[in-house]
Order: C-alpha cells, then structure tokens, then sequence
C-alpha cells in the first residue's frame, strides 16, 4: 500500500484483448484518472469507449495489461484482498439479482457473502431498504418489480459492504425520469458521506447535475477531463449562429472565419455556423451584421453535441 489521499487513482491503465483473427484490440489505452474521496466523477464515451473495461479493473475483476490502479493507496492487483471489502460495484440492467428472491432476502444472502454477522446484516439490510425506497415492497419476489425498482435494489447491494469507493455503471439506464431523479438524490447522499462515486453515463444532463469532474473517454483514451463548470466554459466556446437571406458569397466568407467548425446551408439562403473557439461567434455576427443581415439568431448547442465535437462524427455507435 502507498499513502494516497486519493480514492482511486490509475496511472498509464491499458488493456488489451486478443481476438482470435483479428488484430489485438486495445479497450484502454495508458489511462490516467483519479478521484478523491467525497468526489463524483463522470465517465462518459460511446460505445465500446472502455468504462467498463475500467470499471471492470478498478473493482479487480478484470487484470490490466500494463499500468497501475490503486483504491484508497492498495493495488488492484497485488492487494486485491484489501481492494474488495472498499469497493462497491452497480452494474446496470438486471444481472444478478434473484428474480424469486425478495429485496429482503437478497440483501441478506448479499450481506453473508460479505461477511455481515447475523444482527449487522439485519440492520444493514433494513437501513439500506429504507434508503432505496423499498421497505414497502420489502417482501415481494424481485421478478415483480418494475426496472427502476431493480435499479434501486442493485444500488442497495452494491452499498451492502459499506464500501468507500463505489462504482456505478450506467445506473440509470432505462429509468424512467422519477426513478431516476430519486436515484440521483441517492448520489448526492453518498457524495455526502464522503464516498468517491465513480458514474459511467451516456447522459449528459446526468453527467452536468451530479458529477464534480468528468473524463470524457474515446478508444480507449482519456480525451479531456473537466469540471462542470469548465464544461459551462466550453459550452460558451461552441456557439450556433442562424441566419436567413443570405447568399453563397456570405456563406463563403463566413465558413473562412477563424474559429467557424462547420456551416450549413439547410435552406436557399438560410446559414448555420457552428463555432468552436472563443470569440468565434463575435465575428460570424459582425460578418453578418456588415452585409446588411438582420435576419439573425443565436443558441447554445447542448452538452451532447459539444461531446460528438470532441470525439468526432461517430457519435454514440459502436466502436469497431
Ligand atoms: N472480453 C473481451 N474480449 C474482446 N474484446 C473486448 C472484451 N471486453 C471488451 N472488449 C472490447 O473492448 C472495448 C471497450 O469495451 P467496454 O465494454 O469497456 O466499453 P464501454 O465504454 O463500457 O462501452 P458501453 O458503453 O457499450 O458499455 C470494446 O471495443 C470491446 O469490444
């Protein structure tokens, strides 16, 4: 073990796969990340990105290829003992749970494997019903239960352990909107506690309300790191500016403006130029104004498109 005030802390993290066939595929490549205690940090990346191959890593299931991880100070690898009773994991969807089972007695067999005693895992069992909402329906067979409620009852289980460092996996994946917002409360719970919340999510708005950094992933790489608030800052970088009548000279001269990322032309005279660059869409707009064009507005492109500008046109499809 090392001293470390980091909760999680990965430094130059890869992993390769050898497909039979098929060339070695990288899903993480030298990855540094780390988080603090008390700290939710967002994953977000497509596809095939490689958060859960990290996620996979950092909760000692999965072995790097080279590159170290450490939680709270010990080793994935070599101290993988004094890893697990830290971590809790939350994978989304609806694996691992016994559908016959009711919340209760899932939480109870969980809590043994865990090593509870008999009295600690009837508290911890009963707290943690209580916490996630489902005390009332305490006795009912999972298999009755609506997705969001499994959501809940997979979160409960990764807390069973009382861990310091908890990994969530697209938890709210296919929540509908009021589970999902209830689910975030219990984030804000746990980042009150002082647990280091690691969040994989595809959604922004989720990404933007909850969490205190975000590393943005793409093949494998970290593409930027940022907090919400400089994500506010790079949001102002990415302006759109719309304008009607105006010719394809106009169109020209703006697209050759420093800072202009793309202009569309998705009507005779109508222009879109998307910036990229502070100050950007100050020049469009003079440009506009100087030629006579009064037809002009201006928004914000939301956080999701600002993400397709840094990891280029593929998007949210799978990676190859
Ligand atoms: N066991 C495996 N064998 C071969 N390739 C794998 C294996 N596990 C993951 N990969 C590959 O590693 C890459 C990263 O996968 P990973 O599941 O970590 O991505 P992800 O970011 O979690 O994607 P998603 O958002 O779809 O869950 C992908 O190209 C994937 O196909």
């Amino acid at each position: 073990m090392t001293h470390s005030h980091l909760a999680v802390e990965a430094q130059a993290l890869t992993r390769s796969f050898t497909v039979k066939g098929k060339p070695d595929r990288v899903a993480l490549e030298s990855l540094d990340i780390c988080v603090e205690p008390g700290e939710v940090h967002g994953l977000l990346g497509p596809n095939g990105a490689g958060k859960t191959t990290l996620c996979k890593i950092l909760s000692t299931v999965l072995l790097p290829t080279s590159g170290e991880a450490r939680i709270h100070g010990y080793d994935v690898v070599t101290e993988a003992k004094s890893v697990r009773p830290l971590i809790g994991i939350v994978f989304g969807g609806e694996k691992g749970l016994y559908a016959r089972m009711s919340p209760r007695r899932n939480l109870r067999f969980w809590a043994a494997l865990y090593g509870l005693r008999r009295r600690e895992a009837h508290q911890r069992t009963e707290s943690l019903l209580e916490r996630v909402g489902l005390t009332q329906r305490g006795d009912d067979p999972v298999e009755t239960f609506s997705r969001g409620m499994k959501q809940r009852l997979h979160l409960a289980r990764g807390l069973i352990g009382d861990p310091k460092v908890v990994i969530l996996d697209e938890p709210t994946v296919g929540m509908d909107p009021v589970s999902a917002h209830e689910f975030r409360d219990l984030v804000e719970q746990l980042r009150a506690e002082h647990k280091a919340v690691l969040l994989t999510t595809h959604d922004m708005a989720e990404a933007e309300a909850l969490c205190d950094q975000v590393s943005f992933i793409d093949n494998g790489r970290l593409v930027t790191r940022e907090s919400p608030r400089s994500l506010g800052q790079m949001l102002s970088r990415f302006e759109r500016v719309r304008a009607g009548g105006v010719n394809a000279d106009l169109a020209a001269q703006v697209e050759a403006l420093p800072g202009v990322a793309q202009v569309r032309r998705p009507g005779n005279d109508v222009l879109i130029a998307e910036t990229s660059e502070d100050g950007a869409s100050h020049r469009v707009l003079r440009a506009l104004i100087d030629a006579g064009i009064s037809d002009i507005s201006t928004d914000s492109p939301s956080l999701e498109e600002v993400y397709l500008h840094l990891i280029g046109d593929r998007g949210m499809q799978v990676a190859q």
